[in-house]
């Protein structure tokens, strides 16, 4: 007997879930997002990371009746004191708009030089083992580098093209998608939670 327990990702996000799905590709793990399941989109209303992730968990879970995994993350610019931050797929306005995001970051930096460029993207992670959860499994990851003058490299998603991992010089749009997963805020917030998963 091989019992196999359905995890919905609660997300809406390609990009995403793309990362999740080379992340979490346990055995006796199955992962499904939330459209396949015909959850749709919620507002997120929260004012932080955790508030929003949670938020979407919830509701997930209580759509489908399985445990739920959300991602809640963003960019947040040193110069900018950190923003866009809680509102990065919303910057430009359009929710999900990465080219109208990326835009308008390049004119907010306008003229800065790079030793001023830093940034960090963050991602907040909540598990619920079900819509009621009273004690959900919180994870957190952050991953440091500066923002470049213009987009560089075709994969990954949202503000990947403009994000410079020092350590490699490349941008996030131009590693090779293990290593993102391996160095990414949301790779390391997920290897917090890999026991927890495993374990449900
Ligand atoms: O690794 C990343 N590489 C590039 N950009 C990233 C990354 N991680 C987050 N981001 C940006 C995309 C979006 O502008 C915002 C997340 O917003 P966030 O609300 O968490 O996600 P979302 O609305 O795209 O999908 P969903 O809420 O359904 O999971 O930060
Ligand atoms: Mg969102």
């Amino acid at each position: 007997m091989c019992h196999v327990t359905r995890i919905v990702v609660a997300s809406g996000n390609a990009g995403k879930l793309a990362e999740f799905n080379r992340l979490l590709s346990d055995a006796g793990l199955e992962f499904v997002s939330q459209r396949e399941l015909g959850v749709d989109d919620i507002e997120e209303t929260g004012l932080t990371f955790v508030e929003n992730a949670l938020l979407k968990a919830r509701h997930a879970a209580r759509v489908t009746g399985l445990p739920s995994l959300a991602d809640d993350s963003g960019l947040c610019v040193d110069a900018l004191d950190g923003a866009p931050g809680l509102y990065s797929a919303r910057y430009a306005g359009t929710h999900g708009d990465a080219a109208a995001n990326i835009a308008k970051l390049l004119r907010a930096l306008d003229g800065v030089e790079d030793a001023r460029r830093g940034a960090y993207f963050h991602c907040t992670l909540a598990l619920l083992r079900h819509p009621d959860d009273p004690r959900p499994l919180i994870a957190e990851g952050e991953w440091r580098g500066r923002i470049l003058h213009a987009p560089r490299g075709e994969g990954g998603f949202g503000y990947d093209p403009v994000f410079l991992d020092t350590g490699t010089g490349l941008t996030a749009a131009e590693l090779d998608p293990t290593t993102k997963n391996r160095i990414s805020h949301r790779g390391l917030a997920l290897a917090q939670l890999q026991h927890a998963v495993s374990a449900l």
